[in-house]
């Protein structure tokens, strides 16, 4: 019952069909000497669900779970887990999964006693915590490395042991903090990969903090885009990408460019009609007066369409990147925008070029400037 932007997977749907709720936070508030950085947060997280908190740094994310965690204190506001208050328990108390990128394993432990940690916390009997132990090593890939100690092994395999660690005893919730910050690239993509996996397998509920979009997109079920204390939207990926809430949400999470324009009624129809220069055409809003269009790099063609934005430019730099060049132009009436073409699109891109480019009405967003 997967869908495209995952919203269904590993859900546990409530006898009524509603998915129910994990985690319930309400109007949370925190502030630092006089500076507030949580200004009354409001989420609801299912079961089952990977959220992502995705926002530019000092955006309050890590503050957030840490209050969640129960790592930080908040000044107002209520979070219940499960049902049940959380606000004045002690982190022990609250009994969550955490993996946080600095979260170091225990170096003089094995990394099967590492995995056993938790297990022997809470008590388990030892025959089903050793096959729990090698269950959750096998999940990560590491059964061949249970007697390592964490020195011997590879930044991705330490993260890996953190996570089967994490996940060892079934917490009703998984924190996790820039959990893959500290890897390479290529390792980072297969950590993603990892990641979904399990999240698959075990369907547990987790909040993961992130300030990098790519990294949200593949991993997250929904997406908290957090701006100075507040979150700025919250919704699937796909509909955060394709239709974003606001400019900072088209900006930070698209890389959008945009565009100042007017709106005005339509007199031919019930619509809209939005300006720019001499270019006219029909879109979807309720807004009038001064608009800003938010038009993602990979909506500009180099083609002119019926209904849409046409912009004429002078290429300013055009940097090849795999399979798509990216073209950075300065736009007649529009100033500098960038455009993401393919890369076997015949045409001249280079530097000083007089290039058309075309976004259709459908692929553009009419937001409140
Ligand atoms: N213990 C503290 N004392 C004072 N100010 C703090 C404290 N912890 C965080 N802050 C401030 O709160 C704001 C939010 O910080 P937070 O770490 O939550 O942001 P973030 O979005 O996680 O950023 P990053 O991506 O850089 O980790 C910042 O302005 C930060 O300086």
């Amino acid at each position: 019952m997967t869908t495209v932007a995952g919203v269904e997977r590993g859900t546990q749907p409530t006898p009524d069909g509603a998915r129910s709720v994990a985690l319930h936070v309400r109007s949370i508030r925190k502030s630092f000497a006089n500076q507030e950085v949580l200004r009354g947060i409001d989420l609801d997280v299912h079961e089952g669900e990977f959220l992502t908190l995705l926002g530019p740094s000092g955006s309050g994310k890590t503050t957030l779970l840490r209050i969640i965690a129960g790592f930080e204190s908040h000044d107002s506001g209520e979070m219940r887990l499960q049902g049940n208050d959380i606000s004045r328990l002690s982190p022990a108390q609250r009994d969550l999964g955490m993996v946080f990128q600095q979260y170091a394993l225990f170096p003089h432990m094995t990394v099967a006693d590492n995995v056993a940690y938790g297990l022997k916390m809470r008590r388990w009997d030892s025959a089903k915590l050793r096959a729990r132990v090698e269950q959750m090593l096998e999940m990560v890939g590491l059964p061949h490395l249970a007697d390592r100690k964490p020195r011997q092994l590879s930044g991705g395999q330490q993260q890996r042991v953190a996570l089967a660690r994490a996940l060892a005893y079934e917490p009703k919730l998984l924190l996790m903090d820039e959990p893959l910050g500290a890897l390479d690239k290529n390792l980072r993509l297969q950590m993603e990969e990892e990641l979904r996996r399990v999240h698959r397998q075990l369907g547990t509920t987790v909040i993961y903090v992130t300030h990098d979009q790519e990294e949200a997109l593949a991993l997250s079920d929904r997406i908290a885009v957090m701006q100075e204390g507040r979150f700025a939207g919250l919704d699937t990926p796909t509909a955060l990408y394709q239709r974003p809430p606001s400019t900072f949400v088209a900006r930070f999470f698209s890389n959008a460019n945009l565009i100042p324009a007017t709106a005005s009624s339509d007199p031919g129809s019930e619509g809209a009609v939005v300006e720019v220069g001499d270019c006219r055409f029909p879109a979807a809003t309720d807004l009038r007066g001064d608009v800003m269009l938010a038009v993602r790099p990979r909506s500009l063609r180099p083609e002119t369409v019926a209904d849409g934005l046409t912009i004429h430019g002078t290429v300013i730099d055009s940097l090849l990147m795999g399979d798509d060049r990216q073209v950075r132009l300065e736009a007649a009436g529009v100033g500098p925008v960038v455009a993401r073409i393919s890369a076997a699109q015949p045409g001249e891109f280079e530097p000083g070029a007089t290039v058309t480019l075309s976004a259709a009405s459908h692929d553009i967003t009419v937001l409140a400037p």
